[in-house]
């Protein structure tokens, strides 16, 4: 039984219909639950994160938000506000021309006066440590100052679920600690994908893997926490139950 925030049933999808990348999914994101996704490129992680938040429609199976069966996108539009949802491209999420009106922008979309609004963007930013990036145009920020603002679009909306695609790419050491900090903080669940396996360890208690089509659970999978970033290759260790 699934008492869920997200919840996938025997959900199915491929970009052609005869080339499946997900196979009768099941899946179950709970109230408070912190989960990372780990797997191969190409694996289907950002696309089954895509179908969470109706981004993409299942060919077959069901998806069920907060206890409600989404079918078409007018199902989704209603229970989007309570997901916030950060791409892997960070100027997918960016479209106003300063960052404080773009943090300030979901918001707004929620009912908050424009005075109002600013405030809590600006709080939002404060918390990230970039508050000097408010009057910034976005256009002239580096990759790793556009992350950073585009997680702070989300969490200017105080969502109950957060999904984020690979949040650490691109930021430095002291960027990716306030990041862990933050999300250490947060009393909500939250989906992250990443191939950044030390990150995971810090911030998740539960780390999925996407392989051969399938969601997979293996508690003898343990990501560690390292000292030191890794370089790519690095594998998860696997400790045999004693
Ligand atoms: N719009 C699209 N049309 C057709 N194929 C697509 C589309 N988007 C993704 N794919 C393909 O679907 C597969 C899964 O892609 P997806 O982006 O979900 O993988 P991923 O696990 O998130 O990868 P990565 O770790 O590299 O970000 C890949 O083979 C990709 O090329």
């Amino acid at each position: 039984m699934c008492n869920s925030l997200i919840q996938l049933k025997n959900v199915s999808f491929g970009y052609k219909k005869t080339e499946l990348i997900l196979e009768k999914i099941n899946f179950c994101l709970q109230k408070n639950e912190k989960i990372g996704l780990i797997g191969p490129n190409g694996s289907g992680k950002t696309t089954l994160v895509f179908l969470m938040v109706g981004l993409l429609l299942p060919l077959e199976g069901e998806i069920i938000l907060f206890g409600k069966k989404c079918i078409k996108e007018k199902d989704f539009q209603q229970i989007r506000p309570k997901i916030g949802f950060v791409f892997q491209n960070a100027d997918d999420q960016l479209i106003f021309p300063t960052v404080l009106e773009d943090v300030a922008f979901g918001p707004l979309n929620l009912g908050f006066k424009p005075q109002k609004a600013l405030k809590i963007a600006q709080k939002t930013l404060e918390k990230l440590g970039i508050a000097d990036l408010g009057p910034r145009n976005i256009f002239n920020l580096s990759g790793g100052e556009k992350k950073l603002v585009s997680i702070a679009t989300v969490l200017s909306m105080s969502p109950q679920v957060l999904i984020l695609d690979e949040p650490t790419t691109g930021l430095d050491e002291h960027s990716r600690s306030k990041l862990i900090e933050i999300l250490k903080k947060l009393d909500i669940a939250y989906i992250i994908i990443s191939h950044d396996y030390d990150f995971l360890a810090r911030i998740t208690k539960k780390q999925y893997i996407l392989r051969d089509k399938q969601v997979i659970y293996d508690p003898t999978i343990v990501l560690h926490k390292h000292e030191h970033a890794h370089p790519l290759g690095y594998i998860p260790h696997r400790h045999e139950n004693k």
